[in-house]
């Protein structure tokens, strides 16, 4: 492990968006072989895609060969909710750039058989041919996407409870009352298809 420290959230921000600008253009994606992103959500990376939507627009960055995996999204919460993942992502990111909206791939917390959308997210990665960039979020209880504390390092892509210190973690981003806070979402696991 190799621990990267700069002095505020400005610094961390255009680190880590140089690194994936330059891992992305120096993979020189096509539409066979296109660069496979995971991507989180939460406060920390809004930097991050800020800086990215900015190299789009200057011409640096394009992400027409770029396919996307998001690690988590809530269960219930109706994808146009604000703060549903998939809001989040479009937001932020999605809508500002030249992605293609097919290879976006964010997990449907709504689906009828939630164990299925599953299952169709991991074959969708396995068949890709796996993650070559993953960048994770973590929570305060160390958890990276929803894998709560206790998750096996070989866990999938499936429905988790989230735990109290993350609801209330993420009760900030809903009035600050944790009852507005879904109670389960759907995360990849640790042990996800890399490259
Ligand atoms: O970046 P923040 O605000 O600390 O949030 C991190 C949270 O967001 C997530 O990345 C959600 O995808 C979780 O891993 C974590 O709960």
């Amino acid at each position: 492990m190799r621990l990267i420290i700069r002095s505020d959230y400005n610094e961390v921000s255009e680190y880590i968006s140089t690194y994936v600008k330059n891992r992305i253009n120096e993979f020189k994606p096509t539409k066979e072989r296109p660069f496979v992103l995971g991507l989180p959500t939460g406060s920390s990376p809004i930097g991050l895609y800020k800086n990215l939507v900015k190299y789009h627009k200057n011409g640096e960055l394009s992400f027409k060969h770029v396919v996307t995996f998001n690690m988590d999204e809530y269960v219930g919460l109706p994808r146009d909710h604000p703060e549903s993942y998939h809001s989040f992502m479009w937001h932020h990111l999605f809508k500002h750039i030249d992605i293609e909206p097919r290879n976006v791939n964010i997990l449907d917390g709504n689906a009828e058989n939630l164990s299925e959308e599953c299952a169709r997210f991991e074959k969708k990665i396995k068949d890709i041919g796996g993650v070559e960039l993953f960048i994770g979020g973590i929570g305060p209880d160390g958890h990276i996407a929803f894998n709560e504390p206790g998750s096996s390092l070989m866990s999938r892509t499936r429905v988790k409870t989230l735990a109290y210190d993350t609801i209330l973690a993420n009760s900030r981003f809903f009035d600050n009352d944790i009852n507005k806070v879904p109670r389960m979402a759907l995360t990849v696991g640790v042990g996800y298809d890399s490259k």
